[in-house]
């Protein structure tokens, strides 16, 4: 039986993560291979995928639609040769990924008959200003959509959302748009109700240069975050960032990890897990335009954050 795919592409914390585990967590006992590719080289993405049932493959460390392709066929092999084989892969694109390489690679004669492409899924921050979906990186995320995901929306007002409505119907009228608060997509979207049906042929844009536009710089320690000076770093890193996300413990709360988030300038912390072993402390991968940052900012901003040791 042939596998079919879900693609979720989207800029830099759009939401991709949120609806990938909130369809996991809805999963109705159905076998969903996950595949998640983060820009950085920490694989922070992976680690907040709960609940994949049939296991989570990280590719980490560059981009699905650039240097890391081979990874992901190698990766698609492996998961189709699994006994039993999953029912649905899901693969969720990092943010600066242009999924239209992504989806001429999967459209391969040999790759179809196996692992099928059924839906392009593509989430987008509804809280954004409509004008941010002109960005030629955006649009082409957005014309490779079957399903548009209208994400966060339950932070902006009926206007906002009605504008980001119409922005997204204008630049891709053949999608389906929904909202996805908190990630919910009805699954009868991205769920293929039939497999034999035969495969939508798909236009795919030039591809836009995605890795010479955005950098990553991670950052780890073996001692914990001290909180107040934390957000003061954020608070003056912020402006020069893309996105940030991390997972680390606190010298408040030892002995258990908080989630920090920074998507579309909105900063977040929330509890997470128990720390696994063997991985630092505390971890951040911040990702900004290429020339926003430098390394030497991030390591003494950051070394102002942890006790002296
Ligand atoms: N209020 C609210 N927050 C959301 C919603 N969806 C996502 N978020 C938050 O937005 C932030 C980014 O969400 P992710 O799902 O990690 O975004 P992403 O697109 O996977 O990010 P990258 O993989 O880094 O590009 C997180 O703090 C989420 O909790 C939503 O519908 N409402």
């Amino acid at each position: 039986m042939p596998v079919p795919v879900l693609l979720v592409a989207g800029f830099l914390g759009a939401g991709k993560t949120t609806v990938v585990n909130h369809l996991l967590a809805h999963a109705q006992g159905k076998r969903i291979a996950a595949v998640i590719n983060d820009f950085g080289a920490i694989n922070i993405d992976a680690e907040l995928i709960a609940g994949a049932s049939d296991g989570v493959v990280s590719l980490s460390n560059g981009c699905i639609c650039c240097t890391l392709e081979g990874d992901l066929l190698r990766t698609l092999a492996t998961l189709l040769r699994r006994d039993p084989r999953p029912e649905l892969i899901v693969i969720e694109t990092s943010g600066v990924a242009d999924p239209a390489d992504i989806v001429r690679n999967l459209m391969d004669p040999v790759i179809w008959q196996e692992a099928p492409l059924d839906t392009v899924l593509c989430v987008v921050d509804a809280t954004q200003p409509a004008e941010k979906l002109n960005d030629a990186l955006l649009r082409s995320q957005l014309r490779a959509a079957d399903v548009v995901a209208l994400a966060k929306v339950d932070l902006v007002d009926a206007a906002h959302h009605a504008g980001m409505r119409d922005a997204v119907r204008a630049l891709r009228p053949a999608a389906v748009i929904v909202d996805a608060v908190h990630g919910e997509v009805p699954a009868t979207l991205l769920f293929p109700a039939d497999l034999d049906r035969a495969p939508t042929p798909r236009e795919t844009g030039p591809r836009q240069p995605v890795l010479d536009r955005f950098e990553t710089l991670s950052w780890t320690s073996e001692r914990p975050v001290r909180l107040p000076q934390l957000q003061q770093a954020i608070g003056r890193l912020a402006p020069k960032l893309a996105r940030a996300k991390g997972l680390f413990e606190t010298v408040e709360q030892p002995g258990r990890l908080m989630v920090f988030q920074l998507a579309g300038g909105r900063a977040t912390l929330a509890p997470g897990g128990a720390p696994a072993p063997d991985t630092p402390r505390s971890r951040i991968v911040f990702i900004a335009e290429m020339g926003a940052l430098s390394r030497g900012e991030i390591d003494s901003t950051m070394e102002g954050c942890v006790e002296a040791g």
